[in-house]
């Protein structure tokens, strides 16, 4: 019997190449899954991008963005927005916009956290925000986040899994970057991507031995070689 239930994935790094163009090799897999198991999508992007990925990978599960901030349970269902601590995360914003000129991220589109380009040094940035006491600061490698506190991907996997009736050990996490570790340790087994960061690797149970999409298509392949997931033989929606 399948050790575990479902697949939950970073996107940027983990099933793109570095300079995040959509991996072949993962879409290959990603294909072969898709619909016949649960594969839930956990990015740091906002949800339109994610729910665009969402489909055109055929995942037909529910998905989680914004580092955990929004919950999409279905393609057409209303987003389970967090309640993150808004006014703390803009007096951040533009305590850092007074003192750095910042490339802002999906502004118009972004609603629980901050994201901007990694124009400057975290060391720069940390000294700004130790009176934040809720705000998190993330490196996801393709971009800096402010997050409140309460919320991360591994605490959106907890809810989500809860809303499809599984737990959150029941599935396998993949990803690269620092906002991935709590997912790790949320799901029941983790995969590193080659290329992720050192303290990624070693938060996860295996390293794969290639980097970025590769390195998904390679734990797909493991996975489905060792019976540690099963396929249903007809496509459905996981969507709730
Ligand atoms: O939004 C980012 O900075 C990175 O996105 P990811 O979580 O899909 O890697
Ligand atoms: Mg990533």
């Amino acid at each position: 019997m399948a050790r575990f239930l479902g697949i939950v994935s970073d996107i940027d790094g983990t099933i793109t190449h570095s300079d995040r163009r959509l991996s072949v090799e993962a879409l290959r897999s990603a294909h072969m899954i898709s619909g016949r198991i649960p594969f839930v999508l956990a990015s740091g992007n906002t949800l339109c991008f994610t729910r665009a990925v969402s489909k055109m990978l055929g995942t037909r599960s529910p998905l989680i963005a914004e580092n955990g901030g929004i919950l999409l349970p279905s393609y057409d269902a209303d987003p389970i927005m967090a309640d993150p601590c808004r006014n703390e995360l803009n007096a951040a914003l533009n305590l850092l916009l007074e003192h750095f000129d910042l490339n802002v991220f999906d502004s118009r589109d972004r609603v629980t956290d901050v994201s901007f380009a990694k124009t400057i040094s975290k060391d720069e940035i940390l000294p700004y925000l130790s009176d934040f006491k809720n705000i998190e600061f993330v490196d996801a490698e393709y971009a800096f986040h402010l997050t409140d506190k309460n919320i991360c991907k591994g605490g959106a996997l907890l809810q989500m899994s809860e809303l499809m009736g599984l737990k959150p050990k029941d599935f396998v996490a993949v990803g690269d970057s620092n906002n991935d570790i709590d997912l790790f340790r949320a799901a029941g087994l983790s995969f590193a991507v080659a290329s992720a960061t050192d303290a990624v690797k070693k938060e996860a149970d295996y390293v794969l031995q290639k980097g970025y999409g590769d390195g998904f298509a390679e734990m797909v392949d493991f996975l489905i070689q060792n019976d540690w997931i099963e396929l249903e033989d007809e496509r459905r929606d996981f969507y709730v």
